[in-house]
């Protein structure tokens, strides 16, 4: 099992992580070799102790521990609930069974009947309206929902007094940093493409609502001091870098000479032709991040969504079989168009035996989309030397070089 970390990080304001190496993929779906951390805060102020979010049911025990280090579960008055996803919610009703169903729960409407239905019990609950300001002990929340960043139920909570902004899902991200803060320029750099991967695989289905969320909680001028997600690094050295990575993301801003290169090639044949189309990218000066699903390699289809958003243009390379797309292309596509649809150009290299039919369905499938495909091109077989050109000049099309 991985690290638990208990540390006061300010006066009276606990994080409780705990470093999840365990988990393969993330919401059964994911691949996630980097791992996860889930974590959850304790305030203690004036009378109350109020308990933002808790961990995955597998780290119930751990988090069950880590707690009574802190505070007696009994003595919890107040728990926020930013996110019903079981990886934040998992160990609540065990906190609510030591607790004797005392605390009083705070959380969008939707949060009530979301814990009725995962986990079968009542509490003592409390909506949230958006943008109320509730005093609990000595300090002043306000609650900011933010709708389908992750679920329909999902909010944010800002400390007034203190400018600190529990966010959840939002401003989170994959892997296991080694720091609990934003403090080392190296951990955050590290840190940030596991966090483009991370909204792209899990929240780029809704990614309309990045920037309307965004721009929403912007528009409460919240004086940010420290931001405390629900995954990953804190920000208090530079918490505004977050929320900027986020509108990043959201918009596909673009990583200069970046071209994301995706390909399958059962016998070869694909794969000729994208290398030269590999090729002619470098000597234009653009570098290539090439994804492959051959037989010997099997591309991580996590790692490519997360490389879409920021790439120039996009290279895709496969076959045409059984008169479809090559199967894990084709899933790899459906992927791409519905959680990472940006407009960016894309450029593809199709090959067949005896009846193209990939090159077509793949416009089709773009036509319905924000991408912009460039160029089309279906090869019989291997790629012959007079084709070469027409790859080079794809490319450069691509690029928007003459
Ligand atoms: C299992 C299988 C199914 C195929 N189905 C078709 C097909 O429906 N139509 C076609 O024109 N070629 C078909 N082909 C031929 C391939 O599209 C062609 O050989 C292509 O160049 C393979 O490229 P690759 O080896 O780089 O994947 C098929 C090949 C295989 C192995």
């Amino acid at each position: 099992m991985g690290k638990v970390w208990i540390e006061e990080i300010s006066d009276g304001l606990y994080v409780l992580r705990v470093d999840d190496d365990q988990t393969k993929y993330f919401e059964a779906m994911w691949d996630i070799p980097e791992g996860i951390t889930y974590n959850a805060y304790l305030m203690k102020t004036g009378d109350a102790v109020v308990l933002f979010d808790a961990w995955k049911k597998t780290y119930e025990k751990e988090f069950i521990e880590a707690l009574s280090s802190i505070v007696d579960p009994k003595e919890i008055t107040h728990i926020v609930v930013h996110h019903m996803e079981p990886d934040h919610s998992g160990a609540l009703p065990k906190v609510l069974e030591l607790n004797g169903y005392k605390a009083q729960i705070l959380g969008t409407t939707f949060v009530e009947k979301l814990i009725e239905a995962f986990y079968g019990i009542k509490v003592n609950f409390r909506p949230v309206k958006d943008g109320e300001e509730i005093k609990i002990g000595e300090k002043t929340f306000r609650f900011i929902h933010v709708p389908w960043l992750h679920w329909p139920d999902t909010m944010i909570t800002y400390v007034i007094e203190d400018g600190i902004f529990f966010g959840g899902d939002v401003c989170g991200g994959y892997s296991i940093p080694p720091a609990l803060f934003d403090d080392d320029e190296e951990v955050v750099q590290n840190y940030l493409p596991h966090v483009r991967k991370y909204i792209i695989n899990v929240i780029g289905h809704y990614k309309k609502y990045i920037h309307q969320n965004i721009e929403k909680i912007k528009s409460f001028n919240l004086d940010l001091k420290l931001i405390a997600p629900a995954h990953g690094l804190i920000w208090r050295k530079n918490p505004a870098k977050i929320i900027e990575f986020y509108e990043q993301v959201g918009r596909g801003i673009p990583t200069k000479g970046k071209v994301l290169v995706v390909y399958s090639s059962m016998y070869g044949f694909v794969e000729k032709a994208v290398s030269v189309a590999v090729d002619e990218v470098k000597k234009l000066g653009y570098n290539p991040v090439v994804y492959k699903f051959t037989d010997t390699e099997r591309a991580n289809i996590s790692d490519i969504l997360g490389d879409v958003p920021d790439s120039e243009a996009i290279i895709i390379g496969t076959a045409t079989y059984e008169a479809d797309i090559f199967p894990m292309m084709r899933f790899t596509l459906d992927e791409i168009l519905d959680k990472a649809n940006y407009e960016k150009p894309v450029l593809v290299l199709t090959t067949f035996g005896w009846g193209g039919i990939a090159g077509k369905k793949i416009e089709s499938l773009f036509s319905k989309t924000k991408f912009n495909v460039i160029e089309t091109m279906e090869i019989k077989g291997l790629l012959q030397k007079g084709l070469e050109k027409k790859v080079r000049e794809g490319v450069g099309k691509l690029l928007g070089i003459k």
